[in-house]
């Protein structure tokens, strides 16, 4: 996809640590989580299960649970969500943050058509007429492939899988400046999958809106995002263009997941996935690295940029790699004193 006209900065995240108090100890789910997305991009964030994807998605709209802790900067058109006030956080959900999640059955009202509800978006948000707000809701429905002649069914008559297309569509129909979209075809049929990211993919584009992609398929990634980060044991350890990413990987883990099967959908690298309460000493994938060195186990590796925006946390592509330069990735890995606004309790 064009990364061309690619400019202004919408959202930016400095320095997040998200950690989790469970009776197990702390839960380590984001550390030192440095990106950007830019107006227009679709920005892709992958990694395998449990590595924390899903808890940067929520943490960006402020959606954790209880439990949750939240430390650093999230800046979106230059104010700082974490510094926002509830009021002020309801008028950015849904109309300027759109967010597709995983579970989407608890959205609906059991008691209205799924047609009513999407047109009722409408007429709310667009200030459509009835009969307008209909047709458009139908149109919406045979664009993520559901016959619109199901429109005047219950939320209870649909298949999970149908209801996270309505959502995608509930979503999209309010125009976000940015929707993240958390793994929102999970459990449907490959192919059709790929088909309605990329419907979506086209209306984020037509609106020049942005989107954050959550997957764990390298595939959706490749196919339909500009930037993608790589997300290992709750770090970023590899962000770039995509199109380097997949065709020049600078990090083993990134290797190791363009090079793994993908199982049920999902990616599978052998050995097996880390603690969060405990993570490994030094660079939190060597136990399973092939290219370990002795200093791997010692060493927590600094993302650095190795060609123009093209960053990567890990000392042998370091010690191989001749352009590596020595500029830590956007913000410095360690906040400086007064950087980071510590203690944010949010749900
Ligand atoms: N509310 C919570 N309380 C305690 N721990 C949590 C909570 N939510 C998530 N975690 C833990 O945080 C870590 C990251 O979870 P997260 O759901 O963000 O991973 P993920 O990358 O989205 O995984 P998946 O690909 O399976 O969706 C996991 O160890 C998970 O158990
Ligand atoms: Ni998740």
């Amino acid at each position: 996809m064009s990364i061309s006209f690619l400019s202004t900065q919408l959202l930016s995240v400095e320095n997040l640590n998200v950690s989790f108090k469970t009776s197990k100890g702390l839960v380590k789910a984001n550390e030192n989580i440095s990106f950007e997305i830019k107006e227009g991009e679709i920005f892709g964030l992958i990694g395998e299960t449990g590595c924390g994807k899903t808890t940067l998605g929520k943490a960006l709209l402020r959606l954790l649970s209880n439990n949750a802790r939240i430390e650093g900067r999230i800046v979106y058109r230059g104010k700082n969500i974490l510094s926002l006030s509830e009021k002020e956080m309801r008028s950015l959900r849904g109309k300027e943050i759109g967010i597709m999640l995983q579970d989407s059955s608890i959205c609906f009202n059991p008691v209205l058509s799924v047609g009513s509800q999407i047109a009722e978006i409408y007429r709310y948000h667009e200030g459509m007429k009835k009969k307008d707000a209909e047709k458009k809701a139908s149109e919406m429905l045979e664009l993520v492939g559901i016959d619109s002649s199901r429109k005047s069914e219950y939320p209870h008559q649909f298949s999970g899988g149908m209801l996270q297309r309505v959502m995608m569509v509930v979503a999209l129909a309010l125009k976000p400046r940015l929707l993240i979209a958390d793994e929102p075809t999970k459990g449907l049929d490959p192919d059709i999958k790929l088909q309605i990211l990329e419907i979506i993919a086209k209306l984020v584009k037509k609106e020049n809106s942005s989107m954050l992609l959550i997957t764990h398929d390298l595939d959706v990634s490749t196919k339909l995002t500009d930037r993608t980060a790589v997300m290992y044991a709750g770090e970023i350890v590899e962000i770039g263009k995509t199109a380097t990413v997949i065709s020049d990987p600078k990090h083993p883990y990134t290797f190791a997941l363009l090079h793994s099967l993908p199982e049920k959908g999902l990616m599978n690298v052998s050995g097996q996935s880390p603690s969060l309460i405990f993570p490994p000493s030094g660079c939190r994938y060597h136990p399973r690295c092939s290219n370990q060195l002795v200093d791997c186990s010692k060493i927590h590796p600094t993302l650095l940029e190795h060609v123009d925006d093209h960053f990567a946390r890990c000392l042998f592509s370091e010690k191989n790699s001749k352009n590596v330069k020595r500029e830590p990735h956007l913000i410095p890995d360690t906040p400086s004193p007064g950087c980071a606004e510590v203690g944010i309790r949010h749900c």
